[in-house]
């Protein structure tokens, strides 16, 4: 399928990922503008696999380097890393991502860069009955041989509490051991060092030895404390941390706060406790995961500085609409409607606009704009996220006074449903794709995105160099209270990266999902046809219907199609293209108007149309082939006779010259005539129009 659509334009042949992924290559050849390609859907619709499929595509255009090696085994180790198992989706991505890949002017692949959005933490520390953790817990478990785990001393699967509390370890249809293999593999062809795999590995097991650790309620100072229970797990963290005992109990175990310069350190509850481990290890593997995705970063951009134009391919996280939404869901959800609202500005804003702009007879369309509730979220002066971001700067913000301050302020908004009641911390977004509520508890804390002044001391003071060198950023930092807040660093990367998306040429794929029971050939008519709706694809399909989905600048139009009337000089010779379109149209569709129109720069064209102009082009190549390989055969025919004509020719001087007169005659007799009939089958070569043929051709 490469071949057959590596040299294809959209629409030459029946609809494939590849045609997309060709027409943004040859896109990028002609021009220097950056092509992106939106994939969008739900969990479990395709994104991924189609990501996959587009960068192989692109990658196998060219000879495959060993650059475009190291950028396809880069998936397997993202994927175990940053994917899990959801009920939604077997190898759901719990992190966004978008992947440029730039090209030398001769259209070879000459390095790429994979950006990263919102790694979902809260995966670490807890998963929803029938999801597992992270792949690479799993896979690692399995893959490591008993001498490796000895010595990162890690037992099986169901010993850990942060790999059991979905109820499941396993995951139908994979093979964790041959993914070991995939993802060893892979860190060596980017070269990732024995020592920091096996630093990664030791991070990942302290993490599953922190979920095991447990507390006991204590009293301290007359207040309600806690004391982390001895046991060999905070032996083994301790060891492979290298932290100070007392440093790492402390931060477990109690709070520091800077009161008016003055330091305050307070004892916490056995489930706030539990709440500073969890936060601990979900920042660790976090940071685990930037690590990684930088290295990767640091092999595959080929060390190229300057900016080159690139086809980008952004995956990111699907729609989210579970039983139970938090603050994660709101992230992904505000990302999904900034997607939605940059293919309703393509498809129909821009796309009106542009038959406004070019002067064509148009009735503009009624279509669903997404704009309202995007505003509600994160647009003016006053949204969800800033009143977010408020509340958890706000010394006493919780969650309760968010949910206070967001019906304050948007109860009249059509997109926003308050809380039924009071008690009850939640509330309601409209979305493109549908309601959904969210139950606010726990979103201050999430927010907050900071590890406590006790950790940042524990990492600071430890021994283990790698530990401390994921936190450079954190401890190099001097001003407190200062940090931006999750949702305010990922609304900044999001506008980022619209702005990258809005600066590119733009292709979308819209994944429809077949059936929520994960099975192959099942199509479920009624969630197909919700899908289609939702996604504005019903609404495309009308405008595109009513409006001119093709269309050329009359330059490029009649370099296409001039070869469909004889005569036709190329269009740089052209002044009036309009003119010469017109005529184009005029002779190979036989309408002087109607179904298409001429605009002031462009020609808009419905389908039919174009599959005619098309048709009737692919009909005079397949005739102007056939003559060509005619002339050809006569060509070779000729050659092959007057080789035979030469070689009698030297038959003839032998004769001459060796036999005796009489023998000569009668020879020379029958070579004549072999000359004669020679020449009278000869073809008569019309070199002028071979000629024409092939320039012909070579204008197609
Ligand atoms: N083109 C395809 N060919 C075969 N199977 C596919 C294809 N696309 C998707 N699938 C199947 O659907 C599953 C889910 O696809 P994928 O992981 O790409 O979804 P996604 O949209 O990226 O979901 P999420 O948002 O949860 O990451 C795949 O694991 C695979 O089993």
């Amino acid at each position: 399928m490469v071949n057959t659509y590596r040299e294809k334009r959209i629409g030459d042949l029946p609809p494939h990922l590849y045609a997309i992924g060709a027409q943004s290559y040859q896109n990028i050849k002609l021009d220097s503008q950056g092509q992106c390609i939106i994939i969008s859907g739900e969990s479990g619709a395709g994104k991924t696999e189609s990501t996959k499929l587009l960068v192989n595509f692109l990658a196998n255009l060219n000879e495959r380097s060993s650059l475009c090696e190291q950028i396809i085994s880069a998936n397997p180790i993202l994927e175990a890393f940053g994917n899990a198992k959801t009920t939604k989706n077997d190898n759901s991505s719990r992190f966004g991502k978008y992947v440029e890949i730039y090209f030398d002017n001769c259209g070879k692949v000459e390095g790429a860069c994979i950006n990263h959005y919102l790694l979902e933490k809260a995966r670490i520390k807890s998963q929803n009955i029938g999801e597992r953790n992270y792949h690479i817990f799993y896979t690692m478990l399995e893959g490591l041989s008993q001498q490796e785990k000895a010595q990162l001393k890690l037992s099986t699967t169901c010993h850990y509490h942060y790999l059991k509390n979905g109820s499941v370890i396993t995951c139908e249809g994979r093979d964790e051991t041959q993914e070991f293999e995939q993802v060893k593999s892979g860190l060596k062809t980017l070269n990732f060092s024995q020592k920091d795999i096996l630093e990664i590995f030791k991070l990942l097991s302290a993490i599953l030895h922190l979920g095991n650790l447990t507390y006991n309620s204590i009293t301290a100072d007359n207040m309600e404390a806690s004391e982390v229970v001895q046991c060999e797990h905070l032996d083994v963290i301790l060891n492979l941390l290298q932290v100070v005992k007392k440093d790492f109990l402390e931060a477990l175990t109690q709070k520091t706060m800077f009161i008016g310069g003055n330091k305050v350190v307070s004892h916490v509850s056995k489930d706030q406790a539990c709440v500073n481990r969890d936060g601990f290890s979900m920042t660790l593997y976090s940071h685990v995961f930037s690590f990684i995705l930088k290295q990767i970063n640091k092999i595959i951009s080929n060390q190229i500085t300057s900016r080159k134009p690139s086809i980008g391919i952004l995956d990111i996280f699907g729609f989210e609409n579970f039983a139970s939404n938090s603050f994660e869901q709101l992230c992904i959800n505000f990302a999904n409607e900034h997607l939605q609202q940059f293919f309703v500005e393509h498809i129909f804003k821009l796309e009106q606009e542009e038959y406004l702009k070019e002067g064509i007879k148009w009735q503009n369309l009624e279509f669903r704009d997404n704009e309202e509730v995007l505003v509600l979220l994160g647009g003016g002066q006053i949204n969800v996220m800033t009143l977010i971001d408020d509340e958890t700067k706000f010394p006493k913000g919780d969650d309760k006074g968010l949910m206070v301050r967001t019906h304050q302020h948007f109860v009249q908004h059509k997109s926003f449903l308050p809380s039924k009641s009071e008690a009850k911390l939640e509330f309601g977004i409209r979305h493109y794709a549908g309601l959904v509520r969210y139950r606010v508890d726990g979103f201050i804390e999430k927010n907050r995105n900071s590890l406590s002044a006790d950790w940042l001391n524990v990492v600071k003071t430890c021994g283990n160099e790698f530990l401390k060198s994921l936190f450079t950023k954190e401890l190099s930092s001097t001003a407190k209270g200062s940090k931006t807040s999750l949702i305010m660093q990922y609304k900044l990367s999001l506008e980022m990266l619209m702005a990258t998306l809005h600066s590119c040429n733009p292709f979308f794929i819209r994944c429809i999902k077949p059936n929520n029971i994960k099975k192959a050939s099942v199509f479920n008519h009624i969630l197909c046809c919700q899908q289609l709706q939702y996604l504005g694809i019903m609404d495309t399909a009308k405008i595109r219907r009513a409006g001119y989905p093709i269309r050329y600048s009359y330059f490029e139009f009649i370099q296409r199609y001039r070869i469909l009337v004889p005569g036709t000089p190329p269009a740089h010779k052209i002044q009036n293209s309009k003119g010469a379109a017109k005529k184009i149209c005029q002779s190979v569709l036989h309408v002087e108007s109607g179904d298409f129109q001429f605009g002031i720069t462009k020609i808009f064209l419905k389908l039919h149309h174009c599959n005619i102009l098309e048709s009737e082009r692919e009909k005079l190549f397949t005739k102007s082939a056939i003559i060509l390989q005619r002339y050809f055969r006569a060509f070779l025919r000729k050659k092959r006779m007057e080789k035979m004509l030469n070689a009698a020719k030297v038959i003839q001087r032998y004769w001459r010259a060796y036999k005796p007169r009489r023998d000569y005659i009668v020879i020379q007799r029958g070579y004549l005539r072999l000359q004669a009939s020679i020449r009278s089958r000869q073809v008569t070569h019309k070199f002028k129009k071979l000629k024409n043929i092939i320039i012909r051709l070579q204008v197609g």
